[in-house]
């Protein structure tokens, strides 16, 4: 069976993307399932190579031979995407520059991912304030590819060996959490949940859902009833689909060490919710995804970490994690 054909973006140029990208290059496991083809910029992979040690890429195409050779493409590349002029660039420093060309690498990889020239993508860190800066109205990947790929419905989730946790909300303040759960969107995230995992993992998930209040309300102690009248009438809602699913569940013991063996996969109310737990137990290998869109999407599970950019301290085994997956979930 041929290997998918993954595209890597580069993420943003000041932040660890692209040393974690030539890491993922020279990897031995990740050329044994996948093709990988970064999505960036060539000129600055090699500068990175020569400041952080790492081996620099071997085959870079432009855009015009990448439309001629991408259905034969069978060694890890390079796609030079065109526009980043890295006259008054610094590692380390984001700006609204580096935000438009981190951008500019997802829009590409989007296009090839919807023309059929890749089977799945994987994302290497934007910084949202870089983006933000840059004028682009997405707060992260997951609104960009739910919007550019028409998604009908969407979710981040995590996939790590510790836990898989889906996110009901996510890129929002806490006043905005309470006014977006509805019992709609929850049985939405229940759904794609347990459809990805048992496709992932291959057996049907033993699903649990996190209360929004300490204790869980407390029988409507705190809080003002939404267990009783939002969450749980989206676990019935999913119980009567089939699915076997617990909850509200108290969320600070939620993920304790003997309920986490008993579940498979989590759904809660808000962004910290999750990846508190997720983060503190998984952090080098935990991957982000997004459920519901027509063609895989991978990512990393951390940021642009300025502080280590371009030292050659970044820990690359989450973007090799995230490719992994991908082409799991492109076959
Ligand atoms: N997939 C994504 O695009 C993604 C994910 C998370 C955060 N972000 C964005 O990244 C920016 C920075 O976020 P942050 O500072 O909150 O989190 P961060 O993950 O960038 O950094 C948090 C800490 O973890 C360390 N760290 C992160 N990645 C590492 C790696 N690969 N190897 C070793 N150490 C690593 C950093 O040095 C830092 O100390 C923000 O704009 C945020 O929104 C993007
Ligand atoms: N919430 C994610 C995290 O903390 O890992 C993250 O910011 C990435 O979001 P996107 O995949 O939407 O860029």
């Amino acid at each position: 069976m041929p290997k998918p054909l993954i595209a890597i973006t580069m993420g943003d140029p000041a932040g660890v993307g692209p040393e974690i990208c030539l890491q993922l290059l020279a990897n031995e496991a990740v050329r044994e399932h996948a093709t990988p083809v970064v999505f960036g910029d060539a000129r600055l992979l090699s500068r990175c190579a020569r400041q952080t040690g790492l081996p620099a890429p071997q085959r870079i195409l432009s855009e015009i031979e990448w439309a001629e050779k991408c259905g034969s493409l069978e060694e890890p590349a390079v796609l030079d995407v065109f526009g980043f002029d890295a006259g008054d660039f610094a590692p380390g420093v984001v700006s609204a520059k580096t935000g438009a060309a981190g951008y500019r690498y997802v829009e590409k990889s989007i296009e090839a991912a919807l023309a059929g020239q890749v089977a799945a993508v994987a994302t290497a860190p934007l910084n949202k304030e870089a983006l933000h800066a840059a004028g682009i109205k997405y707060p992260g990947h997951t609104e960009m590819f739910a919007e550019k790929m028409e998604a009908e419905r969407s979710c981040m989730t995590f996939f790590s060996e510790e836990m898989i946790c889906s996110l009901v909300t996510v890129h929002i303040g806490y006043q905005d959490v309470v006014p977006a759960l509805t019992t709609q969107r929850i049985l939405d995230v229940i759904e794609l949940t347990a459809d990805s995992v048992q496709r992932v993992r291959g057996k049907k998930p033993r699903i649990a859902v996190c209360g929004l209040n300490p204790h869980a309300g407390e029988h409507g102690l705190f809080g003002r009833g939404e267990e009783e009248k939002i969450i749980g009438p989206a676990i019935e809602a999913a119980r009567a689909k089939g699915h076997t699913i617990e909850g509200p569940l108290p969320p600070d013991t939620a993920f304790i060490a003997s309920k986490r063996r008993a579940v498979d996969a989590y759904i809660c109310m808000y962004h910290d919710q999750a990846l508190i737990p997720l983060k503190a137990l998984a952090f080098d290998t935990a991957v982000n995804t997004t459920l519901g869109l027509p063609v895989p999407r991978t990512s990393v599970d951390h940021g642009t970490a300025c502080d280590i950019a371009w030292q050659g301290k970044a820990n690359g085994s989450s973007l090799v994690e995230a490719v992994l997956l991908a082409a799991k979930m492109a076959r």
